[in-house]
């Protein structure tokens, strides 16, 4: 049986996870698209050896039966309330919108749909829900990211910050994860992520650097737990288009959809 993927949002992650299903994987094939710019979705699918239709987000429920979503935090519920309601897979990177939406989780048990997480530009969830099933004591993120990969940020423009100028890094925010996936949505998804993995946004404590000695979007998080002691370090390569995203955001999202359908998968 081959499984139809549809794609919502089709920016610079949506993109390059319908490059990868359009070269092929098992079992999977890609069926349409929805985007809050269709002519732009347009043009860039003329890329694909297969064209799909862009269709509006209930229409991508009906047709697709795994849903992956990588549009804008705003536009979450509109795309997973349809595709959950049916009962379809939903695969996304959007921890900031689950954070600030967790009645999405319920709308999936509730009508035998399923949401899938994906690591997203992160490291080490498969260890840090292990140790969730023993006792985590800590867990703390710092993320450092170049001035250039923040100045979209929604708080940034509002507070004003000429983050180009700077020449030491700047503390743009100390406090719990969910507080800085909401005041931060397009930039820490991560942190969401893994409050969501450990011990919930509320204890989670995260910091976020611009900084201008760094050319990566780098994030070091240490878990203390009763079975181990965790420090993950990531550098993720920006993607030109949009410097916030990293480039394994993406692969991240096609690791976790080719692992759907695949007869051998590793790690959990
Ligand atoms: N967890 C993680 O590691 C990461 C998560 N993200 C999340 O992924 C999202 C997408 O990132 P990018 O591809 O870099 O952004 P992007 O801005 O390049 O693309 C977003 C796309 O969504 C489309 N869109 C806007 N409104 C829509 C709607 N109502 N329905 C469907 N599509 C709509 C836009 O037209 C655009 O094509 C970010 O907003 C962020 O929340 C991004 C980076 C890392
Ligand atoms: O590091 C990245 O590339 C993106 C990131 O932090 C996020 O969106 O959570």
């Amino acid at each position: 049986m081959v499984l139809r993927v549809g794609i919502a949002g089709y920016g610079t992650i949506g993109a390059a996870v319908g490059r990868a299903l359009d070269a092929g994987m098992e079992g999977l094939t890609l069926t349409a698209v929805t985007s809050g710019d269709a002519a732009k979705a347009r043009t860039r699918m003329a890329e694909l050896k297969a064209q799909v239709p862009v269709v509006d987000a209930a229409t991508l429920a009906e047709l697709c039966d795994i849903i992956v979503e990588c549009a804008p935090t705003a536009a979450f519920a509109d795309i997973a309330l349809p595709a959950l309601a049916r009962g379809r897979t939903l695969v996304t990177v959007s921890g900031a919108a689950l954070l600030q939406r967790p009645d999405i989780i319920d709308a999936a048990g509730a009508h035998g749909g399923r949401i899938i997480l994906a690591t997203g530009a992160l490291l080490g969830f498969d260890a840090v829900r292990a140790a969730a099933e023993g006792t985590i004591h800590s867990v703390t993120m710092v993320t450092r990211k170049p001035p250039t990969s923040l100045t979209k940020a929604k708080e940034v423009v509002e507070r004003g910050l000429d983050l180009l100028s700077l020449t030491e890094p700047l503390k743009l925010f100390d406090g719990s994860a969910r507080e800085g996936a909401a005041r931060f949505p397009a930039n820490v998804n991560v942190a969401a992520a893994l409050g969501l993995a450990g011990i919930g946004p509320d204890r989670t404590q995260l910091q976020i650097w611009a900084d201008p000695s760094v050319t990566r979007n780098c994030h070091r998080i240490v878990v203390d737990a009763d079975s181990a002691r965790l420090v993950l370090e990531i550098e993720n390569v920006p993607t030109v288009e949009n410097p916030g995203t990293g480039r394994i955001t993406a692969l991240s999202l096609v690791a976790a959809v080719r692992g759907l359908t695949s007869a051998f998968r590793v790690g959990s």
